[in-house]
């Protein structure tokens, strides 16, 4: 089992380029089922999910192929509707290939799908929108088994939380029905609108991505077109908050400062400089952070739930009191137990956190239990005095890709063993 051991407690300071986001690239992946042909993605992250997405390509009978971060992915050969267990659980997004194949065979059977532990994470607005679309859902043993009966058919969808996969699966479903299908309440996330490019540039009808209401006109087929991954904002959160808690200087290259509209004035509440200039971000951080107001995670455009867990490795080491409340998931705090052996002071009561800042943390030996969490404890093992080893890298690989690389370039002293 791979482990990271960090020697912290070292100032970061470079530059480096962002990769692309995970949570982009993997719905326009399972987008790529929806034309017949080569699709051509720039920009695609190498880490363990996207991996997992070639490999149930591969086993629906397309070809893939990912060289230098261009995934080329040929599906007129797409011979299968059906994706075996092993290959579900290996990801929550495996659940997004479920719009896909429905709406290009008009059936499909799959697991549940997998994922990192957050609390309970059902997918019953993804099913009860494909119901109102016209499939016929049968869930047993965990399998689910779905069919169309005449034609996947448009349909009005009040999705009662704007559920990011809910959404995008029933984008890729009514891409190719007959008719008009507007959701409201929908996700209204960056990867959203992402997915929605590249499915308009092959020439799908889509009105109001990025808004609370969509509107999707079905279109008879779909051609295969060329499309740029956005860059990771979450990545980026992580990397600002590397720098921030050693009391670095960093320059990232490659982001699109609106994503981080959420994330950077609480770097500035916390004593951070922030410059940005078309796609670079300079975050300049003083050696004592003050702490932030409040944290509170929110559907786009709020605090990212998936940064929560990396501010609060910022939070362990500012000067006063932090209180983070966890609005999206029910279990996101697993990282605490890990960030008190390190010395941080966290009281956690629900869906609350209380972080009293402290002056120092001390390397220790920790596990991680998920992908931001392991984040977590690398932000913490940067700043924590003498060697902290982490375990559980592999939900790490979920999403980043050669971060102790990154963080070495930076001059950390981290390396993979
Ligand atoms: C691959 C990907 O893009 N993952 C992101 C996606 O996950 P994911 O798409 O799973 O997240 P959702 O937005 O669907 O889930 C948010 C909340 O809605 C609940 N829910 C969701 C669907 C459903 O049918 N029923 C239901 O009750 C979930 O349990 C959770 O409490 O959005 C999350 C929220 O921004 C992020 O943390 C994940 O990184
Ligand atoms: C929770 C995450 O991903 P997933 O939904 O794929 O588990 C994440 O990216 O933080």
């Amino acid at each position: 089992m791979a482990k990271f051991i960090v020697d912290g407690n070292r100032r970061l300071q470079g530059e480096v380029d962002l990769q692309g986001a995970k949570n982009s690239a993997l719905p326009i992946i399972s987008a790529t089922l929806l034309c017949s042909g080569e699709s051509v993605i720039h920009c695609c992250p190498i880490i363990s999910d996207i991996n997992a997405s070639i490999q149930i390509l591969r086993y629906l009978g397309c070809s893939a192929k990912l060289s230098d971060h261009t995934l080329i992915v040929d599906s007129k050969d797409m011979n299968r509707c059906d994706i075996p267990e092993n290959l579900m659980n290996e990801m929550r997004s495996s659940i997004v290939f479920l719009g896909a194949i429905i709406a290009r065979k008009g059936k499909a059977k799959l697991y549940f799908p997998g994922g990192c532990e957050l609390g309970p994470r059902p997918i019953d607005l993804h099913l009860s929108a494909l119901r109102k679309m016209g499939v016929i859902i049968d869930e047993r043993y965990g399998l689910i088994t779905c069919r169309v009966k005449d034609k996947l058919h448009g349909a009005k969808i009040a999705l009662p939380f704007p559920s990011v996969g809910a959404t995008e699966n029933i984008i890729l479903s009514a891409v190719l029905a007959k008719g008009t299908t507007i959701i409201s309440n929908a996700a209204r996330e960056p990867e959203i609108v992402d997915l929605c490019d590249y499915l308009v540039k092959c020439g799908a009808e889509i009105y109001g991505a990025g808004e609370s209401t969509i509107y999707i006109y079905g279109v008879d087929n779909l051609t295969p077109t060329v499309h740029t991954i956005i860059p990771d904002r979450i990545v980026a959160s992580t990397l600002m908050a590397a720098s921030a808690v050693t009391g670095g200087e960093l320059i990232l290259n490659g982001i699109i400062s609106s994503h981080l509209d959420g994330v950077i004035p609480l770097f500035e509440e916390a004593g951070c400089n922030i410059k940005v200039r078309n796609s670079k971000l300079k975050i300049d951080s003083p050696n004592r952070l003050k702490p932030f107001k409040s944290v509170r995670t929110m559907p786009y455009p709020g605090f990212p739930t998936d940064a929560q867990a990396v501010m609060m490795s910022v939070a362990t080491v500012a000067k006063g009191t932090t209180v983070f409340v966890e609005n999206i998931f029910e279990s996101r705090y697993r990282h605490v137990e890990d960030l008190t052996r390190l010395g941080a002071n966290i009281k956690v009561a629900n869906k609350v956190a209380v972080v009293e800042g402290v002056d120092r943390l001390f390397g220790a030996k920790v596990v991680a239990k998920e992908l931001r969490g392991a984040a977590a404890l690398v932000v913490a093992s940067l700043k924590a005095e003498g060697r902290t080893e982490i375990e559980g890298i592999k939900y790490l690989e979920r999403g980043y890709e050669d971060l102790e690389v990154v963080l070495s370039s930076l001059g950390a002293n981290i390396r993979k063993v």
